[in-house]
């Protein structure tokens, strides 16, 4: 393994570890509230696309549940992401949410039946993410080879604002994201009309 996996490797294991706790010591109530309408600059990305890729949140991730009603409320297109190997995540059309089933680690996903889509734009978790728009996920490269395969996507990272770190390490494959959404700010690439 080379020393930029290296870093990366301990920068998941220390921002997990931040998010949960972060994520325990919040009451229902803000859990709840947190992410639950898009704030205006996300909202007016949102108009201008047809399909979004959601994801579903689990343990201590930014929670998409009310987002996915909103999206679907607004008439837009909602796709989550299966899992296929190492390919590039397959986004697939929901008209209900009860209709994802149990996938990869766990992850609700939806069903082979469900028609595959192509995102306008893409919304992704993450472990930690930094000022420059750099992303740190899960280390699966899910995310990064699926950006890679739809560039004309919107690129928007969910998390907590203890999740921001100085510098994500990045690697010739890391793709930067459009915009950064926490609890409490919208962060936006510079200079970049996404
Ligand atoms: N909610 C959600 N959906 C997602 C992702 C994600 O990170 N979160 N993915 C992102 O690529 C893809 C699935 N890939 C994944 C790759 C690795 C792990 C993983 O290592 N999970 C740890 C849990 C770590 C934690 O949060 O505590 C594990 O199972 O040990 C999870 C998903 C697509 N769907
Ligand atoms: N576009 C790509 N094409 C092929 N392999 C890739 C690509 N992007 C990432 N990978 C591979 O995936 C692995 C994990 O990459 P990385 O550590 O950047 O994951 P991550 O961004 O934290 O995870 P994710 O994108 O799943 O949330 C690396 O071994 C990397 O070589």
């Amino acid at each position: 393994m080379n020393s930029l996996s290296d870093k990366k490797k301990s920068l998941r294991e220390e921002y997990r570890r931040r998010r949960d706790a972060f994520y325990s010591q919040l009451d229902a109530a803000t859990r709840g509230l947190a992410f639950r309408r898009p704030p205006s600059p996300l909202a007016k990305l949102i108009e201008q696309s047809e399909t979004i890729g959601l994801y579903s949140s689990i343990g201590s991730e930014a929670p998409t549940s009310r987002l996915s009603e909103y999206l679907i409320e607004a008439g837009k297109t909602l796709a989550f992401p299966a899992v296929i190997g190492e390919s590039p995540l397959e986004f697939r059309k929901v008209d209900n949410i009860d209709l994802l089933e149990t996938g990869f680690r766990d992850i609700a996903e939806p069903s082979s039946n469900c028609p595959a889509v192509v995102p306008d734009m893409i919304i992704t978790p993450m472990v930690a993410f930094d000022r420059s728009m750099g992303r740190l996920g899960q280390g699966g490269g899910h995310y990064d080879r699926t950006f890679e395969k739809y560039p004309q996507a919107t690129r928007i990272g969910f998390a907590w604002s203890v999740q921001e770190t100085d510098i994500v390490p990045m690697e010739v494959h890391d793709v930067l994201l459009h915009m950064i959404v926490t609890e409490c700010e919208i962060i936006q690439q510079v200079n970049v009309t996404p």
